[in-house]
């Protein structure tokens, strides 16, 4: 293992000169820069700590992650500081980025097998080194995984990692919804029993794809489909045809990470004994093979982003081609989309497929064959004969199903409809499924570890205090004083508290009642998904939103909203008679009540935005103040705000048109009478003019 050198990196950004942006991420821009007092080049993550205000805890999780692990193949960080409205991380410089620019860069198709190998033998043992200390990694992905000049392989970005030590609210959070779309277990997104440390496993064998491909399973697809095809299809894997080049041995590799039920999963070290791993090769090979020839990182970072400005302008994104924009937001590896009906609709009746999903479970791999593990006593875990333990639905031709399978594909899940669509909205979670039963997993539970973590976690909430003062007090606590608010508004409330009631003491046993029987009142299980720059660890007592980094958030422990006059609310406005607590709910009486919701709540949202508006000009400094979330509320999404603001002038406008247009077909029919009554007079004065002049 490397101990790290003992030298310590100055504090103060005086010491460092910045150069330019070789990457960048949800929440933060990546430099290269120099440390001057030791003239060593390091990277350093300009994390903007206003834009992440609501996250100060994932952060301070990062943060303390990266200063306390020490092992060769995890990117650890030098120090931190705040820099004005910033916290600057210094990390050992990875010129070679990530293997995602490496292959986005120079490697499209993927890598060859020696390569990946190497690369994926590394990031193993970095991963029996975080499992073995209690860490979830929760996003490996190429995108995450960083080469140095060398051709070193670290394991990067703690932003959405979890400690099995954590009791609590932390522990709650390893039954969140965190990771992106492509790369997640499907036990992550099906919110049931919570997951551990094989979700890390299923994402690694994603990611094995992905360095054979150039990109991952169903990363063509939107969001929603991705959640759909994982946990209704057959797990990706190698294809006996398409995958020729591919030796066995990988193969199975990849099949034994893929199965759906973690159980059957092999843990990190275990698979580390894997035969596929022999292949593995030396760092100096890696740098030879893939690092050759490639342009500066700054300077392929640059391109990239060029590339991906040319694409958005280019492919129609202008124009509203969701589908791009949201392989787009894959191909930059963020995550957080906004879902409405009209995009699910859409999503899920999208495009057709040529990723070579397997319609059966690992083809190519035979069940019979060797498990492939170089370790004689390992003969607890086999690949699976029949892996998938969930109802597989076959592929269709397009290799997809159309939002009407949404339906089928929720019964088929072996779960509650709900809890598996859970993490798009705020469907409030029963407590007795926020404690991972995995926690029990055989971890070494080091008593030692754990103080050092929270001794560690102190230091570091202090040094953050120290450099913050009050304000960053002020915005830690945040949740606890906007909770009533927050809550309701992530539930579909139409307004925070102290804006329908500005002159309340939020803080007030009285407030928080009437807070909570607001809650009762207007929750209505609905809550769009904003997207937005990070999400938020937002916790009280009557309820928690657990929002994690730039992918989703979830709602956790809250029993309240389970009331009659929540459903009867549902009900009432959707016409759908389905109990949405009961568990066993059908399906298809669930659907068309997810569906309204969505709906409504996207009305909700336009509303909530006008009245806002309305308030804040009409209150001015007082609402400012008075309703940090409301302003927050604004930031979230202004640009679908926007959007939706158009949409509706466009509607309006339209309807106006097609009214003007009735109308004019109107008037020309009574016009057209009237011509024919005037010709008729016409005929009838000729007539008596004749008669007339006949008779004289
Ligand atoms: N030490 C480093 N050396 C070189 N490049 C780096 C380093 N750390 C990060 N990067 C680059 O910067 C990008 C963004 O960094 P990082 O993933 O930490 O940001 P983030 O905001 O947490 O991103 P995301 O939300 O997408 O996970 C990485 O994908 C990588 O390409």
């Amino acid at each position: 293992m490397e101990h790290m050198s003992e030298k310590r990196y100055p504090v103060n950004a005086k010491d460092y000169k910045l150069y330019e942006a070789v990457g960048e991420g949800v929440s933060a821009t990546v430099h290269r820069a120099l440390c001057i007092p030791f003239n060593e080049t390091v990277a350093i993550k300009v994390l903007d700590l206003e834009k992440c205000n609501n996250d100060l805890d994932g952060v301070r999780r990062e943060v303390q992650t990266m200063s306390l692990i020490n092992h060769p193949n995890v990117l650890k960080s030098h120090c931190s500081f705040p820099n004005g409205p910033n916290l600057w991380v210094v990390m050992p410089y990875m010129a070679g980025g990530s293997c995602l620019h490496i292959m986005k860069s120079a490697f499209p198709e993927g890598f060859e097998e020696p390569v990946i190998a190497t690369l994926l033998r590394e990031v193993l043992k970095a991963l029996v080194y975080l499992h073995a200390h209690g860490h979830i990694h929760r996003d490996v992905k190429a995108g995450n995984i960083l080469i140095d000049s060398s051709g070193a392989v670290k394991l990067a970005d703690f932003g959405v990692s979890a400690c099995m030590f954590d009791t609590g609210d932390r522990q709650r959070s390893r039954n969140t919804f965190v990771g992106t779309p492509c790369w997640m277990a499907p036990e992550v997104m099906q919110q049931l029993h919570g997951y551990d440390f094989k979700a890390d496993i299923w994402s690694f064998g994603i990611t094995a794809l992905e360095l054979a491909h150039g990109h991952a399973p169903f990363s063509k697809y939107p969001p929603m489909k991705v959640l759909l095809m994982t946990l209704q299809n057959a797990p990706p894997g190698l294809d006996y045809e398409r995958d020729k080049r591919f030796t066995k041995s990988f193969k199975e590799m990849v099949a034994a990470c893929l199965v759906k039920d973690p159980k059957k999963r092999p843990t990190s070290e275990k698979l580390l004994k894997h035969n596929f791993f022999k292949h593995a090769r030396s760092n100096e090979y890696l740098a030879r093979t893939i690092l050759d020839g490639l342009a500066p990182l700054g300077e392929r970072f640059r391109m990239l982003k060029a590339k991906e400005a040319d694409f958005l302008v280019h492919n129609k994104v202008l124009n509203g081609d969701k589908e791009q924009l949201s392989q787009q937001e894959y191909i930059r590896g963020i995550s957080a989309w906004n879902f409405n009906l009209d995009d699910l609709k859409a999503q899920a009746a999208l495009i057709h497929d040529d990723v070579g999903v397997s319609n059966m479970e690992h083809p190519g791999v035979s069940s019979k064959e060797k498990d492939g593990y170089d370790d004689a006593s390992s003969t607890t875990e086999k690949p699976p004969k029949t892996v998938n333990h969930f109802n597989v639905t076959p592929i269709q031709e397009d290799g997809l199903n159309d939002l009407q399978d949404v339906e089928s594909s929720l019964a088929s899940f072996p779960i509650r409809p709900l809890q598996a669509l859970k993490g798009y909205f705020d469907v409030c979670e029963d407590e007795n499924t926020t404690s991972s039963p995995n926690c029990k997993y055989s971890i070494q539970s080091d008593s030692d570890q754990q103080s050092l973590v929270q001794t560690s976690s102190m230091e570091v909430d202090q040094e953050i205090k120290n450099c913050y003062g009050d304000n960053l007090e002020k915005s830690s606590s945040l949740p606890k004083y906007v909770i009533p608010g927050r809550q309701k508004f992530f539930s579909g409330s139409i307004l925070p508290d102290n804006i329908l009631s500005p002159h309340k003491n939020v803080n007030g046993d009285g407030d928080r009642d009437y807070g909570h029987l607001k809650s009762q009142i207007e929750h209505n299980y609905s809550g769009q998904l904003y997207r937005q720059k990070r999400d938020m660890d937002v916790d009280d007592a009557s309820g928690a939103v657990i929002q994690r980094k730039g992918r989703f958030k979830v709602t956790s422990a809250d029993h309240t909203p389970k009331s009659a006059s929540t459903n009867c609310l549902v009900n009432s406005a959707c016409g759908a008679s389905s109990s949405l607590t009961t568990p066993n709910v059908s399906a298809a009486s669930v659907l068309p009540s997810l569906q309204c919701i969505l709906q409504q709540n996207a009305k909700q949202k336009e509303q909530i935005i006008k009245l806002i508006k309305y308030v804040e000009q009409s209150f001015g400094h007082q609402a400012e103040s008075s309703d940090a979330s409301s302003t927050e509320l604004l930031q979230i999404s202004p640009a679908s705000a926007r959007e939706k603001e158009l949409q509706a002038q466009l509607n309006h406008l339209q309807q106006s048109f097609e009214s003007l247009v009735e109308e004019l077909q109107r008037l020309k029919v009574v016009n057209a009478q009237l011509e024919r009554q005037f010709n008729a007079l016409n005929k009838q004065d000729e007539r008596i003019e004749k008669v007339n002049k006949e008779q004289s």
